[in-house]
């Protein structure tokens, strides 16, 4: 992050040169045949180190990798100042430049461990009390609605990282939850999703949780007035707001001109990036359903993933491992994609969740210093950020892994897994089977199927399209990780797993990771056209293909 280019540092080079020289001889095959101890050079156990049940398996050997090339990836983070970086944001320092805030996601999960000196750092204990009376008065039903009922329902109103962190995290965390509790979120502007929402609910028994940072937010404050009147048209009077509206933000006047009780609000600070906010106020919704307890065990599951980032020596860290293998793939080899695979149907919304993590933290292609990444070189389009996608369980396999095996694209993968499933149905059979295609897909990525067992399996005078198109070059890298269940403590730290690498890559790249200027240009466009759309002669200023569509739509529209 010091804004330096990534070309620049020695170690880069060095890495080019090694590619240059070695690739080809980097087969898997060859390389696990020739190092019977590369699975444990290669692997490493995580162990929470205050809760020794908070554990994964982190395989990296199925990685285009030996232990030079790895030296040398350290070097990277080393020269490109990782650890000082790291340093510099547990201790409050303003490294979001161009937004001049602190980036102190890691203090809302603290529990007054590492010492933090940033103005509300001290009111996050507070913030956490409120959390754990307001969820415990609504689970108990002590919270009730305008005419004494009980609330069965909440509905988080917020976009971006106001709902995708719980989105993610209630359908993980769903074994933990009380099931007489729904939780339905509604964030995109189309009308449509909130007025399929509310036909789900009963406004005497709904509470609405409106989640947004700035409390600015389009199609957040829209989704908000229209679940007002919604609900106004039941409850008449006003004043039964304060019972069924309850605010996530760092904005109190916005929050208060809406009309919610600033006793009912609910707040975090702006070092609180909003893809890093789960862990935050934002977070309520993720209380109210699987109850404070389940909620702040999260929170020192990824407390236990930040001790680790912020003590372990590099070569043992895990989000820094993680994070030079993505950067050898991307800028090395140009893998333009990563997948998230997580054999884990609770975990079906992991991938879209870090879509916003990594992408919207990573996806920019000018330095710190206003540099233009110059990753253009050689015959790669050396692009530094990944476009992050993926699927739950075995339904990719049904789908797109045909282009993971076969297909003309590098794409690194990471399958994750638990040793053992909540829903133990059939005496596990469903769970074995499905572990049985998590162990089995990252060794046919890796080892393929030779022309030479396509042909003996086909046996003499077989065709010879059929032959080649039967055969897997394999070569393709993946990680794999598996942990015992999948617990709040466990996905707070596998989450934060992400968070870091996500860090690490951000520093060696240059970039500022926690800013998102890229969202800023299409919200300004579309105003201007909002206030066009009524009739032709305002559609002033566009191209004739912007012009030619929102004409198309004046003469089409019936409302
Ligand atoms: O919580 P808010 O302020 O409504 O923002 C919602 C989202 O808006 C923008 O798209 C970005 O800034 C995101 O990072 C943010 O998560």
């Amino acid at each position: 992050m010091s804004g330096r280019l990534a070309t620049e540092y020695p170690a880069y080079q060095k890495l080019q040169e090694i590619h240059d020289n070695e690739h080809t001889r980097l087969v898997l095959k060859d390389l696990f045949a020739q190092d019977p101890r590369r699975f444990s050079r290669f692997s490493s156990e995580y162990v929470d180190a205050t809760d020794s049940s908070t554990t994964f398996l982190l395989d990296y050997s199925k990685n285009l990798i030996t232990e030079p090339i790895m030296r040398t990836l350290l070097d990277l983070a080393r020269e490109a100042e990782v650890e000082t970086y790291r340093d510099r944001m547990f201790a409050g320092e303003h490294i979001n430049t161009s937004e001049d805030r602190a980036v102190l996601h890691v203090a809302l999960r603290n529990f007054d461990e590492f010492k933090i000196q940033e103005s509300g750092v001290s009111e996050v204990a507070d913030v956490l009390n409120h959390i754990r009376e307001f969820s415990e008065s609504v689970r108990n039903g002590v919270w009730r609605g305008y005419t004494g009922k009980t609330i069965d329902t909440i509905v988080n109103i917020g976009i971006g990282g106001s709902d995708l962190g719980p989105v993610m995290v209630t359908e993980a965390l769903k074994p933990y939850a009380k099931r007489d509790l729904t939780v339905r979120f509604v964030s995109n502007i189309d009308g449509t999703h909130i007025a399929e929402t509310l036909r789900l609910c009963d406004p005497e028994r709904t509470l609405f949780i409106i989640a947004s940072k700035t409390f600015t937010t389009q199609e957040t404050i829209t989704n908000a007035e229209s679940a007002r009147e919604w609900f106004l048209a039941s409850a008449k009077d006003q004043a039964h707001v304060a019972k069924h509206f309850v605010a996530l933000s760092t904005n109190t006047r916005a929050v208060t001109t809406f009309g919610i009780d600033k006793a009912n609000m609910f707040q975090f600070w702006d070092w609180v990036g909003g893809r890093y906010s789960l862990w935050s106020a934002i977070g309520l919704s993720i209380a109210l359903y699987i109850g404070y307890e389940n909620f702040e065990q999260l929170l020192r599951g990824a407390h236990g993933m930040d001790k680790h980032f912020k003590e372990t020596p590099l070569e043992r860290n895990l989000p820094v491992i993680m994070g030079i293998i993505g950067v050898w793939y991307n800028n090395f080899y140009g893998a333009q994609t990563h997948v998230l695979l997580p054999y884990d149907q609770y975990l079906h919304k992991f991938a879209d969740y870090f879509q916003q993590g990594d992408m919207e933290s990573n996806g920019k292609f000018i330095t710190k210093n206003g540099q233009r990444v110059n990753y253009q070189t050689g015959i790669f389009p050396l692009i530094s950020q990944p476009i992050i996608w993926g699927a739950a369980g075995t339904n990719g396999q049904h789908s797109f892994y045909q282009l993971l095996h076969q297909g003309t694209k590098l794409v690194p993968a990471d399958f994750l897994a638990p040793c053992t499933s909540h829903n133990p149905i059939g005496q596990s059979k469903h769970h074995r089977i499905l572990l049985s295609n998590f162990f089995a897909q990252p060794e046919a990525l890796a080892f393929g199927k030779t022309e030479e067992e396509v042909r003996k399996e086909l046996g003499p005078g077989a065709n010879e399209a059929l032959v080649k198109s039967k055969v897997f070059e394999g070569n393709r890298p993946s990680n794999s990780i598996m942990f015992p269940q999948l617990t709040p403590r466990t996905l707070g730290a596998l989450i934060v797993l992400y968070e870091h690498k996500i860090f690490t890559q951000g520093v060696i790249f240059g970039i500022n990771s926690f800013d998102q200027m890229g969202v800023e240009l299409g919200k300004v466009l579309a105003k201007n056209i909002l206030a066009q759309l009524n009739r032709p002669e305002d559609v002033r200023g566009h191209d004739s293909s912007t012009t030619g569509l929102i004409h198309y739509y004046q003469q089409h529209r019936r409302e």
